[in-house]
């Protein structure tokens, strides 16, 4: 529970906001309908109810843009709707309003709602004393939203670039070994549901070590980028790529069969060798290949690659070794 309030800034804004919002206005609700003003009773208590389930469906189903859309809504509603029934006293509602929108929804239905809430209030008019009021309100709560609208995108964009860092190699622009671990799962979920065939490949530049230590470090950077490009030119926009660490990357490719996965190899082993070159020559690499197989873990995928991987290294490099090879039973021969 606490892990997920702690990561999810949506969920903890409506989780914060269904708290305080039930410990806040009950002691209201209890007044009004003690104090006989039945209207803003049940405004008080409709608001309560909706924001108590906008906040538990957050909670079960996890669709925070969904409820957090619904609780700006509604908040902002309860929020009209108390400065028209109570006046004055009502309006300072509205200000807590106007910032959480912007942490609840997408700025521009939190703009929309922020607009259509001040405008309801002006339009009504009641809950103001004078006309100079109503201007200040105005004011104010323009300046509120546009300093929470600042506020939240700078969070936003804090959040994406943090996203960024953590989950894509910077000297690639390829996603690194900490997305792999994720999109593996996810993969074999997907199959272990539609039946779609996963393909992994493990691909290992051949002596880049020799690369390094004869032209440097910066020319073997430009080797690792010039493979991603040339491979990323060469598979489909579905498959992905990641770099698992130094010289070593990961293709994954859903919905291919055993046979477009060798025609794919094929040609990628050809344009490696073809095209990736340093200045002494031409780069090879060696790649181990596995098909995911029904009720497989990731990690016994991964293994099994990888023991492929092993295989082309230990086998000269500059090939393409298939798990199924390696696992296929020999065959004896002899008669049954
Ligand atoms: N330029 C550069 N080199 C890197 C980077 N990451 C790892 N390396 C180097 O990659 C080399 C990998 O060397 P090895 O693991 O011995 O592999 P290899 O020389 O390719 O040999 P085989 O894989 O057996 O063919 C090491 O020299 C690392 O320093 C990087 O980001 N940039």
């Amino acid at each position: 529970m606490f892990y997920r309030l702690k990561t999810d800034l949506r969920l903890s804004i409506i989780t914060l906001l269904g708290v305080s919002g039930l410990v806040g206005i009950t002691p209201f609700a209890v007044m009004r309908f003690l104090q006989g003003n039945m209207l803003a009773g049940v405004v008080d208590l409709a608001i309560m109810l909706s924001i108590f389930s906008g906040m538990v469906y957050a909670w079960v189903t996890g669709d925070t843009a969904r409820s957090g859309f619904f609780m700006a809504v509604v908040s902002a509603s309860g929020a009209v709707a108390v400065g028209a029934v109570v006046g004055e006293p009502g309006l300072f509602w509205l200000y807590p309003v106007l910032v959480t929108s912007f942490f609840l929804t997408e700025a521009r239905y939190a703009i929309f709602i922020n607009v259509a809430a001040v405008v309801a209030l002006i339009v009504h008019g009641v809950a103001f004393s004078s006309s100079v009021q109503m201007w200040s309100f105005a004011t104010t709560a323009v300046v509120v939203s546009c300093c929470a609208y600042a506020f939240a995108h700078r969070n936003e964009n804090q959040r994406e670039r943090l996203e960024h860092l953590a989950t894509v190699d910077p000297l690639t622009g390829v996603k690194n070994r900490r997305s792999m671990d994720e999109e593996l799962t996810v993969a074999t979920s997907v199959s272990a549901r539609n039946g779609i065939s996963q393909g992994l490949v493990l691909l290992d530049i051949d002596h880049f070590k020799k690369v390094n230590d004869d032209y440097g470090h910066s020319v073997g950077d430009e080797v690792l980028k010039e493979l991603v490009a040339l491979v990323q030119q060469n598979i489909r926009r579905s498959d992905q790529m990641f770099r698992f660490g130094g010289e070593e990357f990961v293709l994954l490719m859903s919905g291919v069969d055993e046979v477009g996965l060798r025609a794919v190899m094929h040609n990628l082993q050809q344009i490696i060798r073809r095209f990736l070159k340093h200045p002494g020559g031409s780069v090879t690499a060696s790649f181990g290949v596995a098909v995911l197989k029904a009720g497989e873990t990731p990690e016994d995928w991964f293994g099994r690659a990888d023991v492929a991987l092993y295989r082309a290294k230990e086998t000269g490099r500059d090939r393409v070794v298939y798990a199924d090879d390696i696992d296929a039973p020999a065959t004896s021969g002899a008669p049954a």
